[in-house]
């Protein structure tokens, strides 16, 4: 399978009053074809932003300051490049939380179908352009394609409106989907069929996905592989299933423990908070809140461990216990 959309250390800035911090800090990224790559974390940790880069629709005071973003190995952001144009809603495709992020409440739901066909595939006809969307939006399971082309957002359910607006983010035929956090805001059942839909999108179309979630077992149930972020780093990467059985970083660990379980008394939360974003720093950031932390960790800077050919995580206990490691600085998601 051939690699889609890949991220090479890539550093994202924020300008702010107090000077350049650093939200994003060398993330490292690869997403083949039929692949969904779950991005990880707590609230704050970095996974929209770095989402966000990957589309080019960050804030106007926030840039990729070093590091590269390429689709099909061509460099579509880098410090020096900024090309969406030509590929934002025709090779990637972004989902967001709300369907009102996407939707023009104004606007019947063919309208805006129809506009994002035009502007990115010119060439085809009006007819090609009517059967398009009849097949996409039941490609998404409605049964009844013309009266959803016929109705304003607000005369569908908040799970037709999710759906309309993965018909939006796919309609083209993208190679890339981002999705962000686009089923937490749904009810379960809800959110079972729009994951549904977007598993049967990477293994029909051959789609890759990268799709940000604070939830772990969620991001298992849906991914093939997942890379956890804290601080503004990624802290481990690796197969979903591998990474939720067998963590190798603390702070994996640590979430996998938060999570209730049925006749669990008490919920191992993670003691303390996450790092405020900062200009620069030394060591684990995980360190202060690391049951197995040791002084060297907050003093060291901590390598990529390669744990297998597309598994790794950013630890030094991780490097001890990987005999063959000396603890790269490049990590291989
Ligand atoms: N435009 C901005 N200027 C300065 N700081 C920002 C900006 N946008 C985001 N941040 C900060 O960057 C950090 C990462 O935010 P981001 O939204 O990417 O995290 P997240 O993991 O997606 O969180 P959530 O799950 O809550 O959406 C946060 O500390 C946030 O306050």
């Amino acid at each position: 399978m051939s690699t889609v959309l890949s991220a090479r250390s890539v550093t994202i800035e924020a300008a702010t009053g107090a000077g350049p911090v650093k939200l994003v800090h060398d993330v490292n990224l690869d997403i083949r074809e039929g692949e969904i790559l779950g991005l990880i974390g707590e609230s704050g940790s970095g996974k929209t932003t770095a989402a966000r880069a990957i589309v080019g629709l960050l804030e106007r005071n926030v840039r990729v300051s070093s590091g590269e973003i390429a689709l099909r190995g061509k460099t579509i952001s880098s410090p020096e490049v900024d090309d969406f144009r030509n590929v934002r809603g025709s090779e990637i495709g972004m989902v967001f939380q709300s369907a009102s992020m996407s939707l023009n409440p104004l606007m019947k739901v063919g309208k805006q179908l129809k506009e994002v066909v035009r502007r990115h595939q010119r060439h085809l006809s009006r007819q090609q352009i009517t059967e398009r969307l009849d097949q996409v939006l039941r490609q998404m399971g409605f049964t009844d394609p013309a009266r959803v082309l016929a109705s304003f957002p607000h005369q569908l359910s908040g799970g037709m409106r999710q759906r309309v607006s993965i018909a939006l983010a796919v309609v083209t035929n993208p190679a890339v989907v981002i999705a962000d956090e686009c089923t937490s805001a749904l009810d379960v059942t809800t959110q079972a069929e729009v994951v549904q839909l977007l598993r049967s999108l990477t293994t029909d179309s051959r789609t890759a996905m990268l799709f940000v979630t604070h939830d772990l077992m969620l991001a298992q149930d849906l991914c093939s592989r997942i890379a956890v972020m804290y601080a503004g780093q990624i802290i481990e990467t690796g197969d979903a299933r591998e990474v939720v059985s067998n963590p190798r970083h603390p702070y994996t660990r640590a979430l996998l423990a938060a999570i209730p379980t049925w006749g669990e008394e008490e919920i191992q939360g993670i003691e303390g908070s996450p790092p405020r974003v900062a200009a620069d720093w030394q060591g684990c950031r995980f360190a202060p809140r690391c049951p197995v932390a040791r002084d060297e960790c907050t003093r060291t800077r901590i390598g990529w461990t390669p744990t297998g050919t597309r598994s790794g995580a950013r630890c030094l206990i991780v490097e001890e216990e990987e005999p063959e490691s000396s603890g790269s600085m490049l990590d291989h998601v």
